[in-house]
Parts: C-alpha cells; sequence; structure tokens
C-alpha cells in the first residue's frame, strides 16, 4: 500500500497520504504498515503505544513534548478536522523556531510523521474531532512540557477567529514561551 509522502517546510516532518480504497461500499485503506512507512520515508521507527483522544471545536491541546523520551508521533484523524502543527524547538536545528501547520480530517485521511524534539499540538476546526497518533517512545509526564500556543516568536496562524479551549497546563503562563524554552538549553 503506498504512501504519497509530501515534506513540509521543516526537514523531517513529513505529511503521508495513504492509498484509500473506495468502492460502492465506502472505503478501506492500511492505516498504518510498517513495511511501506518505512520504505516511504526512508524511516525506521518501532510505535509503542496508541492514543486517541476526542476533542469539541476550538479544543486546542499542545504545544507538547517530552524533554526526556522524546515521542516520535505519526497523527491522524478519523472524525472531523483539526489544523494539526508541529514546531521545531530543537536549538541545532536550521529551522529551530519554525512551524509547519496542516489541515487533517477524517476526508483528506493525511498523517502527519512528528519526529522526536518537536512540540506537536492541534486545534479543533469541526464540533468534534477523534484524533488518534502513535508514538515511538512511552508516556512520561514527569517529562512533560508545553509551549504556549500563541507564542509571539513562533506566530503560528492558527485559522481560528476566537479563543481557543485550553487545559490549565496550556494556558499562558504555565505554557512556556521559546524564549523561555531556548534560555534553558
Ligand atoms: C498524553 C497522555 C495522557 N494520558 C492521560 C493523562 C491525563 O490524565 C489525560 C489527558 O492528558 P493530557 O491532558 O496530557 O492530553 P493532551 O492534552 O491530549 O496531550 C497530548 O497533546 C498533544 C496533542 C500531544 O502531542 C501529546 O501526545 C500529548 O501531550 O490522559 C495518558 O494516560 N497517556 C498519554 O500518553
Amino acid at each position: 500500500m503506498p504512501y504519497q509522502v509530501k515534506n513540509t517546510n521543516i526537514a523531517d516532518v513529513l505529511l503521508l497520504e495513504p492509498k484509500v480504497f473506495g468502492d460502492e461500499r465506502g472505503f478501506f485503506y492500511e492505516s498504518f504498515n510498517q513495511r511501506d512507512f518505512e520504505a516511504a520515508t526512508g524511516l525506521s521507527v518501532h510505535f509503542v503505544q496508541d492514543n486517541h483522544s476526542r476533542s469539541h471545536q476550538s479544543v486546542l491541546r499542545g504545544l507538547h513534548f517530552q524533554t526526556q523520551h522524546p515521542q516520535g508521533k505519526l497523527v491522524r484523524v478519523i472524525a472531523g478536522e483539526v489544523f494539526d502543527v508541529a514546531v521545531d524547538i530543537r536549538p541545532e536545528s536550521p529551522t529551530c523556531g519554525q512551524w509547519t501547520g496542516h489541515l487533517l480530517s477524517a476526508s483528506n485521511k493525511h498523517q502527519l510523521w512528528v519526529p522526536p524534539g518537536l512540540a506537536h499540538g492541534f486545534v479543533v476546526l469541526s464540533e468534534n474531532a477523534e484524533f488518534l497518533y502513535k508514538t515511538t517512545d512511552y508516556y512520561h509526564p514527569e517529562y512533560e512540557q508545553s509551549i504556549v500556543w500563541n507564542d509571539p516568536d513562533l506566530n503560528i496562524q492558527w485559522p481560528i477567529n476566537s479563543e481557543p479551549s485550553l487545559a490549565a497546563k496550556d494556558q499562558p503562563g504555565a505554557a512556556m514561551t521559546m524564549a523561555q524554552w531556548l534560555a534553558k538549553q
């Protein structure tokens, strides 16, 4: 099952478009195939955890990362639509401070590969969204950090025209800024 793989403005963040088989009954597609994923991306990855979250419109989850046990994530949406964002927070990276955002939806079935070491988050554009993703390391809340969604240096162009709904840890003041993160490195 061939993936179409597209590069993004951050070198190792990849957009994957799986081959979908439609017929009069509906559709079928292999949402993940280890062999084809590795052949299409040139990556050798081992996923250890599958996650599933549901959120209502305007919920923004992120921008999260783990400082230890960083997680590579292969993310997709099976209901609704989100604007999904990966942020390069790696001080040594030529694209440090850059972000890449993509519409992921049940209808486009696009997936985003977010390598370990980047921050990740999304905002829900539809009434509800069901978000599934595979991770290459386990959840370690003791190492989880959050960068604030509206960081002025990142200037992420979220396609929303009202304040998002945020968890307490993601609120400005609780989540750190990029400047605070980089100052710690
Ligand atoms: C992430 C995670 C959470 N949990 C528990 C901890 C909390 O009791 C509850 C909700 O967790 P949290 O509010 O951290 O969920 P999100 O805000 O969706 O976090 C995720 O948000 C963005 C989109 C990410 O990329 C990360 O995968 C992850 O940080 O689930 C677990 O038991 N295992 C887990 O792997």
